[in-house]
């Protein structure tokens, strides 16, 4: 089937359900009306009707119209919502992709009880913009579906195919990883508001700054420290930036928070379920 015809149910349409809408809107192999929204305040959905998405609060409904059923409900949410919908699926027909953080496959296959595909995605927020890192990870057997799932993240962004147990570490480092990032553009133009530039200056030379020193690496493929060795003039002023930063614990400051982050995303659904964390 040509992914013009796939229609596909987003059930649980929050900020990442409505950011994966969005952008696959925009990139011309989906149509919004071939694309059903749900969630239980459906007033909130009101500017993607408005768009051509199908907006209601039917999981039944949006599964029995959908070839591919993604999940993006919290954690907490997801065994309800399981629940709901397994009378639904269609082992011949459906392909379940799961963005949940902290739920594996095996505990979705507990619940619906059936031998459709379940394939675990893990996308971010600039999906929305088409920009997004999507890490994939499915059971072995379960190849089309991941070539299938592959295939719709691709028009969104870059994919990277990996093994399950590695779904916590995509959640921290590419899914937070977009919050990070812009916590860290947010405090340079502080920087620069102190040093004399209006707020939106500031942000403004941030935010490109920090989109070239990424475009750096992605489009020339050269390692960061390569790319900083030909900023630091000696005895020059990066240098010596660079280093208070270092003295403050700048790299470390990062690297422990993906470390939490990704210790929290594996007990995400533990946590709420108030199980051991195990
Ligand atoms: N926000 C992000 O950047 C990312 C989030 N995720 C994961 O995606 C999931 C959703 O996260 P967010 O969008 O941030 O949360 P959210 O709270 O904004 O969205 C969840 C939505 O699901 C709806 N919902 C709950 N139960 C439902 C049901 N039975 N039927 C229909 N709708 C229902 C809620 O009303 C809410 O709108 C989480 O599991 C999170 O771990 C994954 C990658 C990135
Ligand atoms: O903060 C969270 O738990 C979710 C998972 C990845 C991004 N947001």
């Amino acid at each position: 089937m040509s992914q013009a015809n796939q229609k596909i149910a987003i059930l649980g349409a929050g900020n990442i359900g409505t950011a994966i809408a969005s952008g696959l809107a925009l990139s011309d192999h989906f149509n919004a009306g071939n694309i059903t929204l749900t969630r239980r305040k459906t007033e909130l959905l009101e500017p993607f009707a408005e768009k051509g998405f199908n907006t209601h609060s039917d999981n039944g409904r949006a599964v029995n119209n959908a070839d591919i059923i993604l999940i993006a409900v919290e954690p907490r949410q997801i065994d309800a919502l399981l629940k709901e919908i397994k009378n639904d699926l269609d082992e011949n027909r459906h392909i379940l992709i799961s963005v949940v953080s902290g739920v594996d496959i095996q505990r979705i296959r507990n619940q619906v009880q059936k031998d459709v595909p379940i394939v675990r995605a893990m996308p971010n927020t600039a999906i929305a913009i088409r920009e997004s890192m999507t890490c994939i990870a499915s059971e072995e057997e379960q190849n089309k579906a991941v070539s299938a799932t592959k295939k719709i993240f691709d028009t969104v962004g870059q994919t990277l195919l990996i093994h399950e147990e590695l779904m916590t570490s995509a959640t921290a480092l590419g899914a937070c990883g977009i919050a990070f990032f812009l916590r860290a553009i947010r405090a340079a133009s502080q920087g620069g508001i102190e040093i004399g530039f209006h707020a939106h200056e500031a942000l403004q030379i941030a935010a490109q700054t920090a989109k070239g020193a990424a475009s750096l690496l992605s489009d020339m493929e050269n390692h960061p420290e390569f790319e900083i060795d030909r900023v630091t003039t000696p005895r020059g002023c990066t240098i010596s930036g660079l280093n208070q930063m270092e003295h403050q614990g700048f790299s470390s400051a990062m690297i422990k928070g993906i470390l939490v982050s990704a210790e929290k995303a594996a007990k995400l659904y533990s946590i709420e379920k108030g199980e051991g964390s195990s």
